[in-house]
């Protein structure tokens, strides 16, 4: 029972019997301080009974002291036994009173003793099963939050785990793409020209190993090109060069490719006709190889070796194609590429006469139809051919192969001046800070804690960027950039060619610390991250920067990680403008407009040569350095962006793709990847 609703009895007072001895007082006192009425009468002597004081006489009273003293006495002690008497009659009502109203209280109140005793019990007993519950929960918790512990670590290093297979996957794609170029250069047959003509224009020829051991850049006042000297120069034939050349005019009627000189010294290389024309029918109109698209800087040159896309039949099927391979046949043995044209031209139209391979004596002759091939198949093969001193061929169909993720573009430049270069919102500083400044902020990040990836080690103040999202956490703002890069940040306000409605104020510093030979993946930094500009201060050492754009409509994000570069087709990959510059320590990049939204810019590894400690760039020798440490200041995005390169933007590219989800929400229509991403063929 609960205790507020345990109802007390009303306690009836204990009546006071007071003896009448007692001075008249004491028994005021108790009357008076009694508030309710004494429940037993108070003991009297009875109104009947004779009084005991008999009037006495003066001799009495005298002779009789002593008489009247045990009268006295004897009747005090009558009234007292009289009292008792009394009191003794009054003792069972006494009882009575105790019987029927304390013992039913005291009864009560035991029992509400007990309910409360059984009450506090389960109080108690709740109370200890809480708090082993509360246990419970406690041990719980500790070890959700170990197992949370353990999943956050867990995910931290997959995390790291997948940053460094993701830089191991590009290294191979880019180790493969150097042994790509290490296989094309062979085939580089006007090589020994085009260094002679390099050297008598008075270029530079520098050391550094750029992309592989045997590349190397070399200088003639208007930039960098690479170019392998340490091929041999006899190694290559004549005949065999089939080159799309961006700026050079083709000769009709020139057998071999040769390199002369074009407006303001610029080197051309020729290719001959059929060449020429073969591109010019296999490549897209827009792309075709056309003069003077660089009159103004180093010419962009590109390898191209068309043969490579055609393989024979490797197995038994041999199913007829319009294209022959055709084995002992070929320049090396004395057969012209207009002899065989004319030779196999007898069964059809010959479209293209090309080298399948390096050696000379292979070549894929391609006719417009199947039954002309076919024919010159079945006349030639294995028989003696009349046209060609009664050679004979062994001929087999060819295929066109599979794209290959190759890339074999080795010629582009490298500038040492934006203007140079030539992008659009692309700006280099030269000794923006000087040399102490240098070594006051390497003394400052060295003093502090740098964050390993797998390759590099980075800082981040401002703001921490998430390099799994390639994005930065722009709830979690790290702090003011620290005092050390004031000055810097302070420059950068004045950095020339900046409009007055730019923002400046830059938020974010990455601190990149490349050890000798480690580049960087090609990139475009995320846009909905960060606003325009990017400015990138190299300190330490220098190196060399690429950028590459594709041309419109041949890019596309597939997923969200947009910026980061994909595989390219081959011949996608021969449409890539590339074009680099030489960042030396001490100099400040700014990347905005076309340049930081639309180029990838990209640091390539080198290999690292025990050998060779300098990289020389004409008379001047650069010490390798051990390191290069980067600056990169940014400002963090608000919003999204809206830049004009909508291919490359990661904003605009998540409302498309939402728009495009609602309007096949809306039309009931399945999803189509190429409603808003074009496929690979479309791009080529
Ligand atoms: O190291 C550099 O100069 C460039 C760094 C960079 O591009 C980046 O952090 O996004
Ligand atoms: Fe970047």
């Amino acid at each position: 029972m609960p205790l507020s609703g345990f109802a007390l009895k009303k306690r009836r007072p204990f009546a006071r019997v007071i003896p009448p001895w007692l001075p008249p007082f004491y028994a005021a006192t108790c009357h008076s301080s009694s508030s309710s009425p004494p429940s037993f009468p108070r003991l009297r002597p009875h109104p009947q009974r004779p009084s005991f004081h008999p009037p006495r006489t003066r001799l009495e009273k005298r002779g009789a002291n002593g008489t009247f003293f045990v009268v006295g006495l004897a009747g005090f002690l009558l009234q007292l036994l009289l009292y008792l008497l009394r009191l003794r009659c009054s003792i069972p009502s006494i009882a009575t009173q105790i019987v029927n109203g304390v013992l039913p209280m005291v009864w009560s109140l035991e029992r509400l003793l007990n309910e409360m005793q059984i009450q506090l019990e389960n109080l108690i007993w709740e109370n200890k099963e809480l708090e082993e519950r509360l246990l419970i929960a406690t041990d719980d918790r500790k070890v959700i939050e170990m197992i949370l512990k353990e999943i956050e670590e867990e995910h931290e290093k997959a995390v790291t785990r997948i940053d460094l297979l993701e830089n191991e996957l590009q290294e191979l794609k880019e180790e493969n793409m150097r042994s790509n170029e290490v296989q094309g250069k062979t085939l580089w047959n006007s090589k020994s020209h085009y260094e002679k003509d390099v050297r008598s224009r008075e270029s530079i020829l520098i050391g550094t190993d750029y992309g592989s051991t045997s590349m190397h850049p070399s200088y003639n006042r208007r930039g960098l090109s690479l170019s392998d000297p340490e091929e041999p120069r006899e190694k290559a034939q004549p005949w065999f060069g089939i080159l799309a050349v961006v700026g050079s005019v083709a000769t009709p009627n020139s057998q071999h490719p040769t390199v002369v000189r074009g407006p303001e010294s610029h080197k051309v290389t020729r290719s001959p006709e059929r060449h020429y024309n073969f591109l010019r029918s296999t490549l897209p109109s827009n792309r075709a190889p056309s003069s003077g698209r660089e009159s103004a800087g180093c010419l962009c040159l590109t390898m191209n070796m068309m043969n490579s896309r055609f393989t024979r039949f490797k197995g038994l099927e041999n199913e007829p194609t319009p294209n022959l391979f055709v084995a002992n046949c070929g320049p090396a043995v004395g057969m012209s590429f207009d002899n065989i044209e004319s030779a196999f031209g007898i069964f059809g139209k010959v479209v293209g006469v090309h080298a399948a391979d390096e050696t000379g004596t292979r070549v894929i002759v391609c006719f417009s139809e199947v039954n002309a091939a076919q024919a010159a198949f079945k006349a030639l093969n294995g028989l003696p051919c009349a046209e060609l001193g009664g050679r004979i061929m062994h001929i087999s169909y060819s295929v066109v192969r599979p794209l290959q993720k190759v890339h074999k573009d080795i010629f582009f430049p490298v500038y040492f001046s934006a203007s140079d270069l030539g992008i659009p919102g692309i700006y280099l500083v030269h000794d923006f800070i000087t040399v102490e400044e240098e070594k006051r902020l390497l003394a400052e990040v060295d003093n502090r804690q740098w964050r390993s990836l797998s390759k590099r080690r980075v800082q981040h103040y401002g703001y921490e960027f998430l390099y799994e999202t390639r994005n930065i956490d722009s709830k979690h703002f790290l702090g003011e950039l620290p005092s050390f890069v004031s000055n810097i940040l302070q420059k950068i306000l004045s950095f020339p060619g900046l409009g007055r409605d730019q923002n400046k104020e830059m938020d974010q510093l990455t601190v990149n610390e490349y050890p000798c030979g480690v580049g960087l993946s090609p990139h475009i930094d995320t846009h909905s991250a960060f606003d325009e500009l990017i400015f990138s201060l190299s300190t330490a050492g220098p190196c060399i920067m690429e950028f590459r754009r594709y041309p419109e409509g041949t890019w596309c994000h597939p997923t969200a990680s947009v910026n980061e570069i994909h595989e390219d087709t081959p011949l996608l990959s021969s449409y890539i403008t590339r074009k680099a510059i030489f960042l030396p320590p001490r100099s400040m990049l700014l990347m905005s407009g076309e340049g930081r939204y639309a180029w990838h810019h990209y640091i390539p590894h080198r290999k690292v040569n025990n050998f060779l400690q300098v990289d020389r760039v004409g008379e001047t020798a650069f010490e390798r350095s051990s390191r290069r440490v980067s600056f990169t200041f940014r400002k963090v995005m608000k919003g999204s962006c809206c830049c004009p390169y909508k291919q490359y933007c990661d904003s605009q590219l998540e409302c498309r793709n939402q728009q495009v989800k609602q309007d096949i929400v809306q039309s009931s229509l399945p999803l189509k990847r190429e409603a808003f991403c074009p496929t690979d063929t479309d791009r080529i």
